[in-house]
């Protein structure tokens, strides 16, 4: 079975208009709300690829109930802990072809929530898969996810990461099987510049190698992304077109990767599937469907390196 986990989801409000005026009142030329968070945009990627998930996580008040309804509309299982505070609203803006982000404030998740999760995840076992994405609520401490994927692994669970900063750098000592930095993540990570691909293959290298990380791939938008892992070192091409919404696109990948490598077992095809899917969310308005990431494959080239 494979779990998502989102410690922090959110409603993602986005708005669109021609132009943004600070300091005046703007009015939107369309808006929509969608749950969103990390992982639930996995959940929801890969139920578009016929790929079942349960969600797990924290949800809270009226934008909970929001999403856990959304999920469930959509047949997408979920299983999260119920909190008394609302989950965030993370603003998406739209504007003159640019696009900026407000993420809202997480809600406190108490030591008994917190517990009554980690009893959810005790259950897992060997062979389950669990993604981990997004970032940490600020009441938990940097080392949750190092935690978590360390106990993970002890019962032979699969485990995929997808956030940054320093809860990144922490869970990268337990070890995951797989995870997705994009470029400006991988610099972070490493307190350099990447100035070229050469500099991308030689940090990527360093997390597989050093830190024992089955599957790196690193992603770096119309640049399309580099992988290094058991797989070997290769970079995947973009394939080109209009970028509309690219809100989800790394987490289109993620899920690309994961179900590349369930029904292939293949890391270049997985790496391939992943890059296809980010595309296919960032040309479309909202999350990629299997039919538009399959008319993109073809156009996804791979040279080894
Ligand atoms: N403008 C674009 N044109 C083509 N493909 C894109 C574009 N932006 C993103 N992608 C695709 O999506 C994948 C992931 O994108 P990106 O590197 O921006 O991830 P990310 O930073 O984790 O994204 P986000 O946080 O917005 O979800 C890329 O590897 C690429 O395949
Ligand atoms: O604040 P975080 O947890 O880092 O990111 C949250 C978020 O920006 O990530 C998703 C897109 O990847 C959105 O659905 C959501 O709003």
């Amino acid at each position: 079975m494979i779990y998502t986990v989102t410690l922090n989801p959110a409603i993602d409000y986005v708005v669109s208009l021609d132009a943004f005026h600070p300091g005046e009142v703007n009015r939107s030329a369309s808006d929509y709300k969608e749950a969103g968070g990390k992982g639930i945009n996995v959940s929801r990627v890969l139920d578009r690829f016929d790929v079942s998930t349960t969600a797990l996580g924290f949800i809270g008040g009226f934008t909970g109930k929001y999403i856990t309804d959304y999920l469930t509309d959509m047949n997408i299982e979920h299983d999260f802990v119920s909190l008394q505070q609302d989950t965030r609203i993370n603003v998406k803006l739209k504007a003159a072809g640019e696009e900026s982000e407000v993420n809202g404030v997480s809600p406190t998740i108490d030591e008994e929530a917190y517990q009554t999760f980690i009893a959810k995840l005790e259950q897992l076992k060997e062979g389950d898969i669990v993604v981990l994405a997004g970032s940490l609520p600020s009441s938990l401490p940097s080392d949750t996810y190092k935690e978590i994927v360390a106990m993970l692994k002890q019962k032979g669970v699969m485990t995929i990461l997808d956030t940054s900063g320093t809860p990144l750098t922490e869970a990268l000592k337990a070890s995951p099987a797989f995870v997705k930095p994009n470029h400006h993540e991988l610099a972070e990570l490493f307190d350099t510049e990447v100035k070229n691909d050469a500099d991308v293959v030689t940090l990527a290298k360093r997390l597989h190698e050093e830190q024992q990380i089955d599957h790196v791939l690193i992603s770096m938008a119309k640049d399309g992304a580099i992988y290094v892992g058991t797989g070997g070192v290769m970079k995947l091409s973009a394939p080109q077109g209009t970028a509309v919404n690219s809100v989800g696109a790394g987490d289109s990948a993620v899920a690309g990767f994961i179900y590349g490598w369930q029904s292939l077992e293949n890391a270049e095809a997985a790496a391939k599937y992943a890059v296809a899917s980010g595309s296919a969310t960032a040309f479309s308005k909202t999350l990629c469907t299997k039919e538009e990431v399959e008319a993109l494959l073809p156009t996804v080239s791979i040279e080894h390196i």
